[in-house]
């Protein structure tokens, strides 16, 4: 077992408090009656992906960030309601929302605001450690959750997986090195995230995507998650077998988000 980066260490100190005080608020009973009470089923989130790459597209997963615990505030006319709808008009397959409000100034309630307006599949990016999470992710309007291999144990990424299923969500699950990418392995988890990001340093690498992706054995999505800002890249990356492409802080700092979404999609 490798050691947690610190920043997950401190990500995750913070979020024990809040969800604490979120299961005060609102008990994990009231949010399974709610599920009981929602009309809507989740949407396809890896379908959604194997649907554009069976017709030519290229899957983009297009984040909702408004800052970011190694870059601080990313966007300040930050509107999540519009960055959606901008992202669904210029090709978007599938949306990420950072839920999370002390390290990425998200918010939970951008789920439900942004599935209202936008008919693409949500996942909701944050950093999930507790069953709670995942149901109140659903309540929520999540279609899909990431979990992430460093922060988890493989027993965990497996309840955590088979629960999301329960409840009708895809998983993404997050892997940085050769390691996470065994415990990954170890699931049925069938949609593999690689983060290009070094949460030691920070630094990002698109090489790592590829050297990790050479390792996935085939039947598997796998999503290259960071860094990306070019479509040469998206292009290369294809080339090396990554299917789709999580991306976030390159689209958030241009002026024209949308057209910066459609040269990345191609
Ligand atoms: O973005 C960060 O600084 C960060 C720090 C610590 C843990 C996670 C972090 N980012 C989450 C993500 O994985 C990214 O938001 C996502 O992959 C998009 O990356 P980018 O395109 O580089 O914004």
């Amino acid at each position: 077992m490798t050691q947690v980066p610190d920043v997950l260490k401190k990500i995750v100190d913070h979020k024990q408090g809040e969800l604490e005080a979120a299961m005060a608020a609102v008990p994990l009973n009231e949010i399974m009656d709610r599920l009981g009470d929602l009309e809507d089923t989740p949407r396809g989130f890896q379908n959604a992906i194997i649907n554009a790459l069976g017709s030519g597209w290229t899957p983009i997963i297009a984040e909702v960030k408004k800052g970011s615990p190694s870059k601080g505030l990313i966007r300040a006319d930050f509107d999540p309601l519009q960055i959606a709808t901008t992202y669904q008009d210029n090709g978007a397959t599938c949306l990420s929302v950072l839920t999370d409000e002390h390290f990425f100034m998200g918010h939970l309630s951008y789920l439900a605001l942004i599935r209202e307006q936008v008919s693409l599949p949500l996942l909701r990016k944050d950093f999930i450690f507790d069953p709670y999470q995942i149901y109140q992710a659903r309540a929520a309007g999540a279609d899909a959750i990431l979990l992430i291999a460093a922060m988890l144990d493989v027993p965990q990424l497996r309840d955590f997986h088979a629960l999301a299923r329960d409840l009708s969500m895809d998983v993404l699950l997050e892997v940085h090195d050769e390691h996470e990418l065994e415990m990954a392995l170890q699931t049925d988890c069938s949609m593999i995230g690689i983060n290009n990001r070094n949460l030691r340093t920070f630094e990002v690498d698109i090489a790592t995507s590829e050297r990790l992706a050479a390792m996935v054995p085939a039947g598997r999505i796998i999503v290259a998650e960071s860094g990306i800002n070019k479509r040469e890249e998206i292009v290369h990356l294809m080339e090396k077998g990554l299917h789709a492409f999580l991306i976030g802080e390159s689209l958030m700092r241009e002026a024209d988000v949308g057209a910066k979404l459609a040269e990345l999609v191609g």
